[in-house]
């Protein structure tokens, strides 16, 4: 057995792209020794929690535990290049090709696949249904799997999308980078004009400079979201996942939403004003009616009791149960494209928009999401999320062990709830089609 050091070739830690991997003996974990974790991270709530455990910080070129990296750096060590394992002892918080799920295109290019592989098989959960818009006009969806808004991915789509834009001209379409965040790039049009401008200007560009990391998506914009004091506001879910094969995944029970600063107005004078329409707080924390205090958030729990209160209950539980279904089926969607590593765990930020039917859709899964805390409530709510994760992930004893089976006790969950243990599945996912029926 042999595990992977990770060692600049200067000896320190410096840019990714100045790594050496090395290889050396691995050290089994015996009785007594102090774990030891590295992180690429400067984050206090990072490094604090592993200390709290007694845990001692290392860099990446020594010998550690678990290593809660940057994707680069994971995928660097995962590279075929190394040849290199990591131990039994050793755990690393990505998987390998985690961009399946968390790229945009991939994303939406695993669940189309998924979806056209259980109509193949004749699987009731690809049915489909029709549905009359307010205009009047007839459209053919899923009825279970419809839980992404109609993308296409630019410019290799480019024909299809416009297909799809004559068919549907008042639609508000948003086009986001494939190889950005935070909001960058993003804009939104609902003429074909404004496109065949930017596709004009960008086929140019790409001709010359095409990288993957200028591909757009351009997905439908949800334009009723569901609004709170006029707001738009997403909900940001934390989901563990410990393995895809079988697929054992759980979701923090405290996630929160996160609030526009300025009223919601479809306005094509608005257009442009992303303190309207995005709701990311890397956008929002430059608008002068930003609040530092609670930091455009409310807890989950809040918004459960909001909306209990202003449309019931048996919906709000049924808008819930949808959402840990959307969950629950992207990660089925790309489970066989995963590579399974054991020595894997990775926690993903879910951001999801309520519309004003309460149907949730999914927008966007991140892999690294933020561990800064914007306000003292999301401290403590992110202090609880990694120290809650390490529970999860870690067997009993607290070392960690590659060949233990992933099956955490139920006082090691606090506040993780089982999504779905494909091992024991009626500990995790309610029965399909008793779901169903609740859908019905
Ligand atoms: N289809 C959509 N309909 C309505 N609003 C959307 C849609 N897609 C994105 N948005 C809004 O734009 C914001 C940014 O989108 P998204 O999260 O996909 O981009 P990002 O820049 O990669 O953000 P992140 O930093 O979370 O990775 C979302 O938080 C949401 O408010």
């Amino acid at each position: 057995m042999r595990s992977s050091r990770i060692v600049s070739s200067h000896g320190k830690k410096s840019g990714a792209s100045s790594y050496r991997l090395t290889s050396t003996p691995h050290a089994q974990p015996h009785a007594g020794k102090r774990m030891t974790f590295c992180t690429d991270f400067d984050k206090s709530i990072v490094i604090n929690t592993f200390k709290r455990r007694g845990w001692k910080q290392v860099m990446p070129e020594e010998e550690w535990n678990v290593y809660w990296s940057n994707t680069v750096n994971c995928r660097t060590i995962f590279s075929l290049d190394n040849g290199l394992r990591l131990g039994d002892s050793q755990f690393i918080n990505h998987f390998p090709n985690h961009y399946e799920l968390v790229r945009k295109d991939l994303l939406v290019k695993n669940i189309k696949r998924y979806r056209r592989e259980l109509e193949k098989d004749c699987n009731s959960l690809a049915e489909k249904t029709e549905v009359k818009l307010p205009g009047g006009q007839v459209i053919t969806r899923y009825l279970y799997l419809d839980f992404i808004p109609v993308t296409f991915v630019l410019p290799s789509d480019y024909s299809l999308f416009v297909e799809e834009y004559r068919k549907y001209p008042q639609t508000t379409w948003i086009l986001k980078p494939c190889g950005k965040s935070q909001g960058a790039g993003i804009f939104l049009i609902n003429k074909l004009s404004k496109l065949k401008k930017w596709s004009r200007e960008s086929k140019t560009y790409l001709q010359h400079h095409l990288t993957s990391k200028d591909t757009y998506v351009i997905s439908r914009y949800i334009d009723n979201p569901l609004l709170i004091g006029g707001k738009k506001f997403d909900l940001r879910i934390y989901v563990l996942v410990t393995s895809f094969r079988p697929l054992k995944a759980y979701m923090f029970r405290n996630g929160f939403c996160r609030f526009c600063t300025m009223k919601y107005d479809t306005s094509v004078a608005e257009l442009d004003n992303m303190y309207v329409h995005l709701t990311n707080v890397s956008v929002q924390k430059h608008g002068s009616d930003y609040n530092s205090e609670h930091g455009g958030k409310l807890g989950i729990h809040n918004l459960k009791l909001y909306l209990e209160g202003t449309r019931g209950r048996e919906v709000t539980d049924r808008l819930f149960e949808s959402i840990q279904w959307l969950i629950v089926h992207s990660l089925k969607a790309v489970a066989h494209v995963m590579s399974n590593d054991r020595h894997c765990f990775e926690c993903y930020g879910y951001d999801i928009i309520i519309d004003d039917n309460l149907k949730p859709w999914l927008i966007e899964v991140n892999a690294s999401p933020s561990m800064t805390a914007t306000t003292v409530n999301d401290r403590i709510l992110k202090s609880k999320l990694l120290d809650n994760l390490l529970s999860v992930v870690l067997p009993p004893g607290g070392t960690p062990d590659s060949r233990w089976n992933k099956t955490p006790t139920a006082e090691a969950l606090g506040d993780f709830q089982i999504l779905i243990d494909e091992d024991s599945m009626y500990k995790g996912e309610m029965d399909q089609r008793e779901r169903l029926a609740r859908k019905n």
